[in-house]
């Protein structure tokens, strides 16, 4: 496996890539690589010839009270992962390298990026989307891949890159990859490793009040009262807030008060021991 480090190497790489290969995919990660990210880069495969996953720390997504400094940073390790898998290509940057000096351009997803993670995390979607656009840019892959945990995240980069013609235009250049979980249900994120055992072990209350919540809502319970009853049970498990708890039309995650013909995903954010945990779900 290759690494580059700066956007001259990448690219000289990349085009030896495409040489030798038809398709190449792009994996985006922040690193401190786990199964979920393991399964994005085998579900890759699938669907290139060549894969080329990221690893960078995006300081613009994280808000001024969030934990960049804190956020796991481990090349090393994440390198050895990556080359046991195959991986072609390993697009490493630092922070100088992404944003040079005089850096002013924000790519900023109107919609789909205003509610949940959007409202909770102000200017979070708008460093998501920017750091994506580069990225797509300096990598130009055939397809891109990213983890359906991140739902709206998902959704927001589908939009920019149907928006600024950024992928191929056929229907499934970005692929959404289903959330990898524990065997308690906790899907797989960096961050659980910021939990104490004892957090651990009571944040598989989150999915298994979100199943609870999705059978209720499926036999007909209200959808406000499930909710509030959901937030409760996630509350007495140990959690100490819920950020948001709501129901979305999949595709454009606009509200959905009640259940009606439309997909429906239920999205949760909620706080434990400082850790701030995502999850979402199928109401199916
Ligand atoms: N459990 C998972 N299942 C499937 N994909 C995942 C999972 N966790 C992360 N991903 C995906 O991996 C990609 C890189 O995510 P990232 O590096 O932020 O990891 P993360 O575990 O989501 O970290 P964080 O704790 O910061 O949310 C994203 O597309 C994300 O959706
Ligand atoms: C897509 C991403 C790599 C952009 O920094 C990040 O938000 C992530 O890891 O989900
Ligand atoms: N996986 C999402 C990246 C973030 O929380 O910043």
């Amino acid at each position: 496996m290759q690494t580059a480090t700066t956007l001259e190497v990448l690219r000289k790489a990349v085009a030896g890539l495409r040489q030798d290969r038809a398709r190449v995919a792009l994996v985006p990660t922040m690193g401190a690589l786990h199964e979920g990210h393991l399964t994005l880069v085998r579900e890759a495969r699938r669907h290139a010839d060549a894969v080329v996953v990221s690893i960078f720390v995006n300081p613009r997504q994280f808000g001024p009270n969030e934990d960049l400094d804190a956020y796991p940073r481990q090349l090393a390790a994440d390198t050895a992962l990556l080359e046991n898998e195959g991986v072609e290509l390993l697009w490493a940057p630092e922070v100088g390298a992404m944003y040079p000096a005089g850096f002013a351009t924000n790519v900023s997803v109107t919609g789909v990026s205003e509610r949940l993670c959007g409202a909770a995390r102000p200017g979070h979607f708008d460093g998501v989307a920017t750091v994506v656009c580069k990225l797509f840019n300096q990598v130009r892959p055939d397809v891109a891949l990213f983890g359906e945990k991140d739902w709206q995240q998902l959704a927001v980069i589908r939009r920019m890159a149907r928006d600024l013609d950024l992928t191929a235009p056929h229907a499934d250049a970005i692929v959404g990859v289903a959330t990898v979980r524990e065997a308690d249900g906790l899907a797989l994120s960096s961050r659980n490793r910021y939990l104490t055992p004892e957090a651990r072990t009571r944040a598989g209350a989150l999915p298994r009040a979100m199943r609870r919540a999705i059978v209720a809502l499926l036999a007909g319970a209200d959808a406000g009262g499930t909710l509030t009853a959901m937030e409760a049970e996630i509350v007495a498990a140990g959690f100490a807030s819920v950020d948001y708890a709501d129901l979305a039309d999949a595709a454009t995650l606009a509200p959905l008060p009640a259940l009606g013909p439309e997909p429906a995903r239920l999205l949760v954010a909620a706080r434990i021991g400082g850790t701030r945990l995502i999850d979402n779900m199928p109401v199916a």
